[in-house]
Order: C-alpha cells, then sequence, then structure tokens
C-alpha cells in the first residue's frame, strides 16, 4: 500500500461521508419545518444523548464513545443551526472556563457571544436577545456561586439542560526561562488551585503573582509581554497565541466546574437519567422541622437528592431561608408530580434534564 492509494481511498470515504451528511441535514431541515409549523424546541438534548448512547453500542471500530461525541456534538450544532440559528450567550470573556463549557454543548459552529457578568447572561436570555444562556454554578473545590443561584429566584427562567467541564490549567508562556519571568497573571482563585505548582516551580525565583479579573485577561497580557506569564485554560492560551510550557499544572485533577443551559421557556422529555432542579420557599422555616418534613417527602418516594443549597431570603431582619433543591427524576415521574402538587404554593420547578456524567 502506498501513502498516495491510501489517500485515494480516504478522499472516497470522504466523497460519501459528505454525501450521507448532506442527506442528514436534508432531513434535518424537514424536522426543522414540522417544529416551526408545530411551534416546537429545535434544541432536545435528550434527543442528543439518545443518538449519541445508540452510537456508542453500535459502534464497532476504532472510535471511542468520546470520539463520538466530539464529532457528533459538530453535527447537532450545525444542524440546529440550519432548523433556526439561535444565539448563545455566556459568561466572558472568550477563553473562559464559560466559553470552554458552552462548546462542550453547543460545539464551535454556534453563534456565540461573550457578555461581561452572570447578570447579563441571565438578561439576555429574559429578553430574548438570546435563546440561551451558558453560567457556572459550582466548582467542586470552591463550592456554590451565589450569584447564580440567586439570579435563579430572582429571574423566571428555566434549566435547559447542564455541563460538567473538569478545569484544567495551564501555565503559558513565550519565554522557556523560568527565572526570567517577572509577572505571572491569573485569577485569584486559580492561584489557589495551582499552589502545589508554583511552590515546586518558582519558590526563590523573582516572579511576582498579579491576579487579574479573568484567566482569559491573564492570557492576553501574556501575550504582550515577552517575561510574562499566565495561568489560564487551554482555549485562551489557543486564543491569544501563548505557548502553554506546562499543562495541567492544578493541585488536584478532580477539579471541576458544572455549568448551567438557561432558556426562557423549555422543557425536555424524560431521558432515564433525568435530573430535576427546584425552588422551595418554605413557610415558617424558622419552625423546627419544617425543612426536615419536606426532604422526608423525597425520601419516602424513594427519590435521591443530590443538593440542597439555602440562601438568605432578605426579607427585613430576619434569618429566613430558601432552598435550591436538586434530585434524581423528571417532572413526569409520578412522585415527583405528587410533591409539586402538595407544595404548589411554595415550590418552583426550574427544569428536568438529562444528568452531566462529566
Ligand atoms: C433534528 C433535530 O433537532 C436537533 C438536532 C438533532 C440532530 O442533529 O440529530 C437532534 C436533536 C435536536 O437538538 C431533532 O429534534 O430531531
Amino acid at each position: 500500500m502506498t501513502l498516495e492509494s491510501l489517500r485515494i481511498q480516504i478522499d472516497s470515504i470522504d466523497d460519501q461521508l459528505l454525501q450521507l451528511l448532506n442527506q442528514r441535514m436534508e432531513v434535518v431541515r424537514q424536522v426543522g419545518e414540522l417544529k416551526k409549523s408545530t411551534k416546537s424546541v429545535i434544541y432536545r438534548p435528550e434527543r442528543e444523548k439518545q443518538i449519541l448512547d445508540r452510537l456508542h453500542q453500535a459502534s464497532t471500530g476504532l472510535l471511542t464513545p468520546a470520539a463520538i461525541d466530539a464529532i457528533y456534538l459538530e453535527i447537532f450544532a450545525v444542524s440546529r443551526n440550519l432548523e433556526m440559528p439561535e444565539r448563545v450567550a455566556y459568561l466572558g470573556p472568550e477563553g473562559s472556563f464559560t466559553h470552554q463549557a458552552a462548546e462542550s454543548r453547543f460545539g464551535a459552529m454556534s453563534d456565540y457571544i461573550a457578555l461581561p457578568t452572570i447578570r447579563s447572561v441571565f438578561e439576555s436570555v429574559e429578553t430574548g436577545r438570546c435563546r440561551f444562556g451558558v453560567v457556572p454554578i459550582e466548582n467542586n473545590q470552591e463550592g456554590i456561586v451565589n450569584e447564580t443561584i440567586d439570579l435563579l429566584l430572582e429571574k423566571d427562567l428555566l434549566i435547559a439542560a447542564e455541563a460538567q467541564i473538569p478545569v484544567h490549567f495551564t501555565f503559558a508562556t513565550q519565554t522557556d526561562v523560568l527565572s526570567e519571568i517577572t509577572h505571572i497573571y491569573s485569577k485569584d482563585i486559580a492561584f489557589g488551585q495551582c499552589s502545589k505548582f508554583l511552590r515546586d516551580y518558582f519558590d526563590g525565583l523573582p516572579a511576582q503573582l498579579v491576579p487579574v479579573e479573568s484567566t482569559s485577561k491573564a492570557a492576553k497580557l501574556a501575550s504582550q509581554h515577552p517575561k510574562a506569564a499566565a495561568i489560564c485554560s487551554n482555549i485562551a492560551s489557543k486564543l491569544f497565541g501563548v505557548p502553554v510550557l506546562f499543562d495541567n499544572i492544578e493541585d488536584t485533577d478532580l477539579n471541576r466546574t458544572r455549568f448551567l443551559v438557561l432558556a426562557k421557556d423549555f422543557t425536555n422529555q424524560k431521558s432515564g437519567h433525568d435530573k430535576t432542579t427546584i425552588i422551595a420557599r418554605l413557610p415558617n422555616t424558622n419552625k423546627p422541622g419544617v425543612l426536615a418534613q419536606f426532604l422526608q417527602e423525597f425520601d419516602a418516594r424513594h427519590i435521591n437528592l443530590t443538593k440542597v443549597e439555602s440562601r438568605p431570603l432578605r426579607e427585613g431582619a430576619t434569618f429566613r431561608y430558601w432552598f435550591l433543591i436538586e434530585f434524581e427524576g423528571h417532572v413526569e415521574d409520578p412522585g415527583v408530580q405528587e410533591i409539586l402538587k402538595h407544595h404548589a404554593a411554595d415550590v418552583k420547578w426550574l427544569g428536568s434534564y438529562v444528568k452531566s456524567l462529566g
């Protein structure tokens, strides 16, 4: 076999793939028309999950499930844009971890806009300027993002999907002589999350740690100063063209951040691997046992709670709370229906969506 003859085979397979992809797009276009006539939603994460699961099972060749996901994510993104372009807002700047999370859901081909604050992402979806908004909700080392939780109570948005991504930091710089580096830029919490690396490589060296608003800003600064470095995401170092000297410099490789995809009106059909988020403003939470009794209702129906987060109600000079509660299951499950009916006045459903496995 010569290289040339192998490449002839590849070209012929690509022709077939292209033809099949165009055929797929023709069917997708028809789905789009059907959805328009019935005013149904374009993005159906539970259907995409079903397709991926089926393909993982069906695949007998060299492609791993992760490779299948990566390829199909872009096919889905192109398909959805063909049905109807839907703009996705995310907490910027470009190159942020939220950008990375948004791409992990919507692919590289979607129509994105980076917004400066979590509130502005909520508002862009609320006003209809964007169809979806991606914001961080929690990091497994740093805890919850209070601003996101509070806006879930304040605004009338729903959760369409979640994404979990591992947080890897890279050390990007134009020089490869560590003792020449004068400044290391990053976000303050990133310094904390890479403390072991900084100790091992920079103890006794002159580099100063300079906190800036975002890891993307850090990458930009490192691109402008030959003796500066940035601790940033991989996507940011690529975006600003700063060479990566070390990858995965975080203290723990278990560092993960969870993000929510917000939408104004959205319902997912049941996938069998769902999670539901609700807000509970229970009356008399200062009376003993009110929260415990409420949570007991989930236990009694064998519903597995995955999160109970309390936030101050900020009503006068009292210590009263509301709760963000997450559990396994879908809003259509009979047990969930019972609880929601029973507490119709105190509970707001925020969404049932496919559970992210990370
Ligand atoms: C084509 C559809 O719309 C979107 C695109 C999909 C696809 O490319 O297969 C799957 C689900 C939706 O997000 C559909 O709902 O079937």
